[in-house]
């Protein structure tokens, strides 16, 4: 390729709009987790959907958080991350953390404890992971998280959540 061609290539609008990306990307089912951090940067949440299994050894998943999401400070300060998977009656709690209210407003509508990092876990979640950042990566507008698990907690009983289409779904446990 010519320089001026090249020029030409970095300079044109993305081939796929944002709009068309989200659309596709609504398309994919996905886990709904709450994720919270606490230290001595504070305590915030965050409702997520890109939360992803990373490998097992070490344990580590990775989550994908906006930089411009008011959590982001604190989760980046402390160091520490809970992922709480949420139940498929506990949607109320991904509209609270999916934005614009206040962090006590969030964190009093549910009861917490805390494990090894001091990170907020979720009673009755479908899994919580008690994670440390152990690495970062920034793609375009959000930060890659990479969550080394130190303490877990998961139930084979409890219904799920799932986000598909703009919209929740509950998923049975199959006992
Ligand atoms: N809105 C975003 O910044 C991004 C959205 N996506 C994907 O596109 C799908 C469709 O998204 P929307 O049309 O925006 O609405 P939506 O109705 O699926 O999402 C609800 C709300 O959550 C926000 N959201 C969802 N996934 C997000 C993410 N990964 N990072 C930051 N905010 C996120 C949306 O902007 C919106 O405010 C999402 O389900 C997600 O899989 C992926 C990356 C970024
Ligand atoms: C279903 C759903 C999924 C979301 N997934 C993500 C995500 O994976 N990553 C992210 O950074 N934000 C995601 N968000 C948006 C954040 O939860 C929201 O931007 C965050 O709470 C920041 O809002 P605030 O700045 O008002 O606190 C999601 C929101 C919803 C409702």
């Amino acid at each position: 390729m010519q320089l001026a061609e090249l020029d030409l290539a970095t300079n044109m609008t993305p081939p796929v709009p944002k709009q068309d990306y989200r659309d596709a990307m609504a398309r994919l089912a996905a886990a709904v987790n709450v994720i919270t951090t606490d230290g001595p940067c504070g305590r915030a949440g965050f409702t997520a959907t890109a939360v992803c299994s990373v490998t097992d050894d070490p344990p580590t998943l990775l989550v994908c958080l906006n930089r411009s999401a008011s959590a982001h400070p604190a989760v980046i300060g402390n160091g520490n991350l809970c992922i709480n998977t949420l139940a498929s009656d506990q949607q109320v709690l991904s509209n609270l953390f999916g934005g614009k209210t206040p962090m006590v407003e969030r964190f009093g509508a549910a009861s917490w404890s805390t494990w090894v990092t001091g990170a907020p876990v979720l009673d009755d979640a479908v899994a919580s992971f008690d994670c440390r950042i152990s690495q970062i990566s920034s793609v375009g507008t959000h930060d890659i998280l990479y969550c080394e698990v130190l303490a877990l907690r998961h139930s084979a009983s409890v219904d799920g959540l799932v986000y598909f289409d703009r919209h929740y779904h509950g998923v049975s446990a199959v006992l």
